[in-house]
């Protein structure tokens, strides 16, 4: 099977695999273990371009374990070792002579608390500009004036752009830190539970914003929430015990799901 081309698991095997164009990202029997168990073991699954995907399961089960995949972010944790492939645009991220830094440049990621740096709004998004070495002043000044833009949040701090980021509120600080992912232009964007410490209405604006976003990037989400998942994405994954138990479009997902496993889940039956 060439690289390129989709992979699901066989609960799924009725579903039409994307064309090869519309796959971003696939991983190809993913296992991950912390030690000698598997996190999760032998994941398949597509991450399709411009669409926004989902990925639920019972605390535990290896969603944020597979996220951090994508990035190479488990590089990061001791003791992790990672079996199988992951695939961005055709090229293995886990090759050897690949930098862990241009990947995670490349797919960018926004955490379940939002973490801004002690500095200015300015600052926080002009960052990873900076450490990339740009020192022009014109150009660092459009394009933290473009990523907060981006993030539905200019409006709102544009008359305080040296004043701390710590001022926001939470889901201010949020869209300041979503902001800061996108200054250095990434392809596909990781989140992980992004609204899971913030009020409905701060929730209701992420979520906006991850429709938005999703004109111009990938992006994966982790989430607890079934509402969340079945309004903000496309595709959905289910994981359970580090297993994925069925992949599909979230509408079939939440409506006919194939595998009683997933049925129980999204009805609440267990979770
Ligand atoms: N750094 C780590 N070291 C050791 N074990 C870990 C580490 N991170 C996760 N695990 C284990 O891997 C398994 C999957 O965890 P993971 O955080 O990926 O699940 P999750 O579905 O994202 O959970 P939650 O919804 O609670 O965030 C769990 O058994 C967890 O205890």
């Amino acid at each position: 099977m060439p690289e390129q081309t989709s992979s699901v698991p066989s609960s799924t095997s009725s579903w039409t695999p994307p064309s090869p164009e519309a796959v971003k990202m696939q991983a190809t029997e993913l296992s991950v273990f912390y030690g000698a168990k598997p996190a999760i073991n032998k994941v398949s699954l597509p991450v399709l371009r411009n669409e926004v995907t989902a990925l639920i399961g019972p605390s535990g089960c290896g969603k944020s374990t597979f996220l951090r995949t994508l990035n190479r972010m488990n590089d990061l944790i001791s003791g992790t070792r990672v079996d199988g492939k992951v695939v961005l645009d055709g090229q293995d991220v886990y090759a050897r002579g690949v930098d862990p830094v241009e990947v995670r440049r490349r797919v960018g990621m926004v955490f379940q608390k939002s973490n801004p740096f002690p500095k200015s709004i300015y600052e926080n998004v002009a960052f990873g500009l900076r450490i990339a070495g740009e020192k022009n002043t014109r150009v660092l000044d459009e394009k933290v004036e473009k990523s907060l833009r981006n993030a539905a949040i200019w409006d709102e701090v544009k008359d305080r752009l040296d004043t701390s980021a710590l001022a926001l509120s939470g889901g201010q600080q949020q869209r300041l830190c979503i902001a800061r992912a996108l200054a250095v232009e990434p392809e596909v964007i990781l989140m992980d539970e992004p609204a899971s410490a913030l009020d409905p209405i701060a929730t209701a604006r992420i979520e906006e914003l991850i429709r938005e976003l999703r004109e111009r990037y990938t992006i994966v989400i982790v989430t607890h929430s079934m509402q969340q998942a079945a309004r903000v994405s496309d595709f959905t994954a289910f994981f359970y015990m580090g297993e994925l138990v069925e992949y599909g479009e979230t509408k079939r997902m939440f409506t006919k799901p194939r595998e009683q496993r997933t049925e129980d889940y999204i009805t609440g039956r267990f979770g």
